[in-house]
């Protein structure tokens, strides 16, 4: 069986961080494993309390994981501190991590803070460098190029710009405020590709990019090329949000087995 490991914050209400990750790597066909780097107090209204576990931790866990069970592809999702990105970092590049997907996690929807502003270059210097393909949304594709996206056109000047900087593939994320479900991936051989996405009206949408991620790192553990990779991870997403679960007070979870009550 192939494995993936995910690196991300622990959400207590379950349907970001952590939790969705190891949910998604599960529906996506590959063994899960975890290193934590925060624990959240979050539900699906909002996050009230952060906890950084210590950086010496967090290293441990990533050698006890890799000195086991080898992933074939590694999820990097919320870190908040400088230290702990450049710990990842360090950890990742010592056992030689392939197939690594860097989720850039800036704010929730919910409208948390979830990176130190400090942080943000230490993300950008030593994470982006070392990633397979980096997934922001509009609002982090604009920290990470430093402009400011209004249209399709931006969407591409970004992500070239992002992608020849750090020498990595980069998949911008329209379905926050742009261009409907469309994700725009950039390649650093210059190659640009639309996946294009029906727009699910739903308003649950908690942990959209961590769940979209994850998949994307469970099938590149799998094998599948880069663009295949991400049409799967994106056709998972679209059938869990489809699922319209209903839960809680805010923007709600989606349902990450939704294949299991399709067998019913
Ligand atoms: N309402 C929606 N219907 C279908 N796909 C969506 C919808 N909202 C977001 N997506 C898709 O979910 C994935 C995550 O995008 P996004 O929500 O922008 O990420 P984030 O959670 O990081 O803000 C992208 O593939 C995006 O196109
Ligand atoms: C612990 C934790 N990690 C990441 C997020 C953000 O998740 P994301 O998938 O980007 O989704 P939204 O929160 O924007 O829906 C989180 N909330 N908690």
């Amino acid at each position: 069986m192939k494995t993936a490991l995910s690196i991300a914050g622990s959400d207590s209400s379950g349907g970001a961080g952590i939790q969705a990750d190891l949910k998604t790597m599960t529906m996506n066909g590959v063994y899960a494993m975890s290193a934590v780097t925060a624990l959240t107090a979050q539900n699906t209204t909002g996050v009230t309390a952060i906890l950084n576990v210590p950086a010496e931790f967090l290293a441990k866990q990533i050698d006890a994981v890799f000195e086991d069970i080898r992933p074939d592809a590694v999820k990097i999702g919320m870190v908040s501190s400088a230290e702990l990105i450049e710990t990842i970092a360090k950890r990742l590049c010592a056992h030689h991590a392939v197939n690594i997907v860097v989720d850039p996690v800036m704010i929730a929807t919910s409208g948390a803070r979830l990176i130190d502003p400090a942080a943000v270059s230490a993300l950008k210097e030593k994470l982006l460098p070392i990633a397979r393909v980096v997934t922001p949304n509009i609002p982090e594709a604009e920290v990470l190029s430093g402009m400011k996206i209004e249209t399709k056109q931006d969407m591409e000047t970004a992500s070239k710009q992002i992608c020849a900087q750090y020498r990595c593939a980069v998949l911008c994320k329209g379905g926050h405020s742009l261009n409907d479900a469309n994700d725009l991936l950039c390649t650093p051989d210059g190659t640009l590709r639309w996946f294009e996405g029906k727009r699910i009206d739903n308003p649950n949408t908690h942990g959209t990019g961590c769940t979209l991620s994850s998949a994307i790192a469970a099938n590149l553990a799998k094998g599948a090329p880069l663009d295949e990779a991400i049409r799967r991870a994106k056709e998972y997403l679209s059938g869990a949000l489809a699922d319209m679960l209903d839960l809680g007070h805010g923007s709600g979870p989606m349902n990450h087995a939704y294949l299991l009550s399709c067998n019913e």
